[in-house]
């Protein structure tokens, strides 16, 4: 690794039209040009000459690249030249596991390639790991690749504590059919969204359960009617917990998106397991973490989290105009999953002790306690249904106003909410 010198400075000494200073990286072949901003600082990213892919995707010649908060790498196959805003911190590494991550890519080609001439479902490709090893970086790379072949595979998000498709508190699937977005990520696809409420999966273990299986049910039932999502597959990122009830999950999820190639990042012990535990046609990969990956601290992953929501509201760039909008107590119907009343002692086995149905929805009346929350808007028709409905779009409540019964809310649109069922848990924006 080598931090190159600035090989080119532009100047000037009239402030307000002086363009940003920028330093030249020349990246030789299979190296890559490693980068962080901080949240709040903007880092401008031109590739002027050769080919050059962030996480998958390529970038275009001569186009600049606005990135905020965040920390990557732009990766060269074959050689390149970057200009880089000259405030960013960036070094260019000749090691990286690229050559691994491309053969997964291959074995994908291969199931997607044997299963065109019978009716088994393409590649079900699913990346767990401990935190902060790459897994979203690599399913990134592989959706990447993937659609860059005319693939549009399905993308599940089973990380609450993360929200690469939308906010942070869901699980989420979405069919992608191009490479994900350098600035924007994800934003433009249309996903299937379930609200879990939570960040952490021990919040409520079963509804998170109970979701992935919705999700997959979805999923499944479009791979048997679409042939291109069949035969595309799904790619599958997980969150970072993999011991206990962590790796209960693990497993619970395999299981239930019925995936036929497991990676393990850079866990020689749960790999172990994994590859004890699934033989026959299921395969087990194990891959390097890249030196690149970053650990993030919980200050970043917290401030990472709270951005999300905001870019929900507000854009990326801020360039979107949420609504303020009144809602009367009586028009609407606030739930939250797992707080279903005890059973009462009398009606158990002796000795048992009386539980809270985690699965159990409980209305809740409307306090000054949800400001502050993010509330999920439900297009279900009837409580009934509302695990099993998509999420239409997500409210933040600035207001409570017990006197009036009536609470203001940031919503993305003007107008009236699809569905009087609203969906809460213990996600707040703080900013
Ligand atoms: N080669 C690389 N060079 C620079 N940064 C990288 C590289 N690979 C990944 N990163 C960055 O490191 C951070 C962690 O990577 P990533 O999010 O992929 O890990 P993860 O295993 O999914 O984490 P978690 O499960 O904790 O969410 C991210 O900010 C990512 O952009």
């Amino acid at each position: 690794m080598d931090r190159q010198d600035i090989s080119s400075f532009i100047g000037g000494t009239d402030l307000a039209a002086a363009p940003i200073p920028t330093v030249i990286f020349n990246l030789p072949k299979e190296h890559e040009l490693r980068f962080e901003v901080e949240h709040g600082e903007t880092a401008l990213i031109k590739l002027i000459e050769g080919n050059a892919e962030y996480f998958g995707t390529e970038l275009l010649l001569n186009r600049e690249y606005k990135l905020t908060g965040c920390k990557g790498a732009v990766f060269t196959w074959n050689s390149c030249k970057l200009e880089v805003s000259q405030s960013t911190k960036a070094y260019i590494a000749n090691e990286t596991p690229m050559m691994q991550y491309a053969r997964v890519h291959k074995i994908m080609d291969d199931i997607r390639i044997s299963c065109l001439s019978n009716r088994e479902s393409g590649p079900k490709v699913i990346i767990v790991g401990p935190t902060d090893v790459g897994k979203s970086s690599i399913s990134k790379i592989l959706l990447g690749y993937s659609t860059r072949l005319g693939y549009a595979p399905t993308f599940v998000d089973l990380d609450p504590g993360q929200g690469s498709i939308t906010i942070p508190g869901a699980v989420c699937a979405s069919l992608v059919d191009k490479p994900v977005d350098i600035e924007d990520g994800l934003t433009n696809s249309l996903p299937f969204v379930q609200y879990y409420g939570h960040t952490s999966l021990d919040a409520n273990p079963t509804l998170f359960k109970a979701l992935v299986s919705s999700l997959a049910t979805s999923i499944e039932k479009r791979m048997e009617t679409n042939e291109q999502a069949r035969v595309s597959g799904v790619i599958i990122n997980t969150c970072g917990w993999i011991d206990g009830l962590g790796y209960e999950i693990l497993i619970d999820s395999i299981d239930i998106f019925k995936a036929n190639l497991i990676v393990v990042m850079d866990n020689d012990k749960l790999y172990s397991e994994l590859n004890k535990k699934y033989t026959g046609a299921i395969k087990v990969i194990k891959l390097p973490k890249s030196g690149g990956v970053y650990l993030r601290s919980p200050i970043f992953r917290k401030k990472t989290r709270m951005s999300k929501i905001r870019e929900y509201f507000y854009g990326i760039s801020g360039d979107l105009c949420p609504h303020f909008t009144i809602l009367d107590f009586k028009d609407i119907v606030v739930l939250k999953t797992g707080g279903g009343p005890a059973a009462p002692s009398s009606a158990l086995p002796i000795g048992a002790q009386s539980v809270i149905d985690p699965l159990q929805l409980q209305e809740v009346t409307p306090s000054t306690d949800m400001i502050h929350s993010i509330l999920a808007v439900s297009y279900t028709k009837s409580k009934q249904s509302i695990l099993k409905s998509n999420i239409a779009g997500f409210l933040y409540v600035t207001e409570v106003n017990l006197e009036t019964k009536k609470m203001t809310v940031l919503a993305p649109c003007p107008g009236l909410i699809p569905s009087k069922f609203l969906l809460m848990g213990t996600l707040k924006w703080l900013e």
